[in-house]
């Protein structure tokens, strides 16, 4: 077959190559559905498509790819307008991090053709990261060399190349960009870049990001409108940098979703990690990695079947593949265990993610955009416990324990009520706690709470204020190794975990369970901890002689 396609084809826009006569290059060894039936390229065979009246376009679905007729895409558009929306699908910044990601994930989501998606999007890569970088250069760097910085400069650079990659016009980002420079020029003048500055200027990149991916979706003929989290009703705390979602989000999102869903059946694209402060109505950010939260919230407010977190690792592993690249996937958990895991640390998961999702009972799937076959990790309300052991390990470094002895002045309960009221007059939370008699030890992660150069001085604060009540004994540079698992099994998780430290030579310096029922702590020197978590997953996951029957690769 040779032919030749149409102004319109939509190959090219797909991912595929398109060569200068016209013609398309399909990849070979898949099968393709088109208007001569069904085809299979073998390998090194082009095919050639005739398209001299029709707009086509190619889908992969589930292995396969499809060519789909222009009818066929109007005809889904159409199903479309008579049911609800159904899932959530939310993309992190390594899946959408370059022109071509952002082409498979729109062929992702073209390969759930029976679903009406809600889609949620972190920014770009790194674009995080480094918009906060620039914004700490502009405090010092003067304003007529704001321009020149180098995190502005590949910010512009990436934004503008994918825009001219996937083809739309530059103008769907133009204005931010000049605002973005705008804004760090005012942060030049003022020399200064409060949390609520640091919130806006951050907001950029989910803006930039999602009004691309919306642009794109229509060029290639999926209805798709751009929202920002700040105008459609996810209003927060006004605690910049770490806000938290206030329930009348709930309300709000889905009236405005649903109705506009309901008058134009546009595929919603809303920025992940922002909203709107309730009192100052300026933009605020949940927190790093707070577009699993967007998404769990937005799961709540419309009652979507399933919230879909697509990342780039298989789902949840049984540790961070960054201490231990024989991390393998955790097929099931519940919604308490994986609030336990993001809480305890695991980047995976923004900590406070969970809360909506299991408040609606919603299904969580998480998923790898670079490997869509793979099955992931459901999390659900309850699963089968009957084989659960050790699900997976958890590192969170760099903590801080306290011990605090009474001096006897309080007996035990009046004691523990006033250490806790004075971390409440503090505003800090605690992670883990173990105590005795006369004596409470505590964990405090003071990275969640301050910024580096004041730790020091705020933990001197609340030494000051415990010395009051008691003696107070602080360490730092320390561990919170948690393993995440079946306390039904206590004994024998904590038997063979005490023997892998024993073994490595290593003292825990605190223990402590939570009424979670999930979740063993150890705490442990900084120094030690990553080996400790490695020979810890060789034993639970790796040299098991079938011990741990769930978790087997
Ligand atoms: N237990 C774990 N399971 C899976 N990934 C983990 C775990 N601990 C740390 N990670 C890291 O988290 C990364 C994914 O989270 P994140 O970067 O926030 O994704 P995204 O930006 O796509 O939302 C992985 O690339 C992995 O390096
Ligand atoms: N872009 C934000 C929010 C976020 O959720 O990102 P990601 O999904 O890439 O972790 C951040 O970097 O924190």
């Amino acid at each position: 077959m040779a032919i030749s396609f149409q102004m319109g084809f939509q190959g090219h826009a797909a991912g595929f190559r398109r060569d200068s006569h016209g013609s398309i290059d399909l990849p070979s060894n898949r099968n393709y559905a088109t208007e001569f039936g069904h085809v299979k390229i073998s390998s090194k065979r082009r095919l050639f498509i005739c398209l001299q009246r029709r707009s086509w376009r190619i889908c992969c679905r589930r292995g396969a790819s499809t060519l789909v007729r222009k009818e066929e895409i109007e005809r889904r558009n159409a199903d479309r307008c008579e049911e609800q929306l159904s899932i959530l699908m939310k993309f992190g910044g390594s899946s959408v991090a370059t022109a071509e990601r952002m082409r498979e994930v729109a062929n992702l989501i073209l390969s759930y053709p029976d679903e009406r998606p809600v889609i949620v999007l972190s920014a770009m890569g790194k674009t995080t990261n480094k918009l906060i970088q620039a914004g700490e250069k502009a405090v010092n760097c003067g304003v007529c060399n704001v321009p020149g910085i180098d995190e502005l400069r590949s910010i512009i650079d990436l934004h503008l190349k994918t825009v001219n990659e996937l083809g739309i016009d530059e103008a769907v980002i133009s204005g931010l960009l000049e605002d973005l420079e705008q804004l760090l020029k005012g942060i030049a003048v003022m020399k200064e870049l409060t949390a609520r500055t640091r919130d806006y200027l951050a907001s950029f990149g989910e803006c930039m990001s999602t009004k691309i991916f919306a642009e794109y979706l229509n060029k290639i003929g999926i209805k798709a409108r751009q929202y920002d989290a700040f105008d459609i009703g996810i209003i927060t705390t006004d605690n910049f940098t770490n806000a938290d979602i206030l329930d009348v989000t709930y309300s709000t999102v889905a009236k405005t979703l649903l109705e506009d869903w309901s008058n134009t059946h546009e595929i919603p694209v809303v920025t992940g990690f922002l909203g709107k402060g309730f009192k100052s109505s300026a933009v605020t950010t949940l927190g790093r990695g707070g577009s699993d939260l967007t998404a769990t919230a937005i799961g709540k407010a419309l009652g979507l079947r399933e919230i879909q977190v697509w990342k780039d690792v298989d789902g949840i592993l049984t540790c961070d593949p960054n201490i231990h690249p024989q991390a393998m996937p955790v097929p099931f958990l519940t919604f308490e265990e994986a609030a336990e895991l993001a809480y305890f640390g695991a980047q995976v998961l923004h900590p406070q993610s969970m809360g909506p999702a299991r408040e609606s009972g919603i299904p969580v799937r998480v998923k790898n955009s670079y490997n869509p076959k793979a099955p992931g990790t459901l999390i659900t309300k309850q699963r089968d416990m009957s084989k659960a052991f050790v699900t997976s390990i958890i590192l969170k470094s760099s903590i801080t324990i306290l011990d605090i002895v009474s001096t006897k002045m309080l007996g035990r309960y009046g004691f523990l009520a006033k250490v806790f009221s004075i971390f409440e007059k503090l505003g800090i939370s605690v992670d883990c706690v173990a105590s005795s008699e006369i004596s409470i030890s505590l964990t405090l992660d003071p990275s969640k709470l301050w910024s580096r150069e004041l730790i020091h001085q705020e933990l001197d604060h609340v030494v000051e204020e415990l010395e009051k009540i008691a003696v107070v004994h602080l360490f730092q540079s320390r561990s919170i190794i948690s393993i995440i698992g079946n306390v039904q099994c206590s004994s024998l998780i904590l038997e063979k975990a005490f023997g892998v430290l024993r073994e490595n030579g290593v003292n825990t310096q605190m223990i402590s369970q939570g009424a979670s029922k999930v979740n063993m702590s150890l705490v442990v020197h900084d120094s030690e901890a990553k080996d400790c978590v490695a020979s810890l997953h060789s034993a639970f996951f790796e040299n098991t002689n079938g011990f741990n029957h769930e978790a087997s690769p």
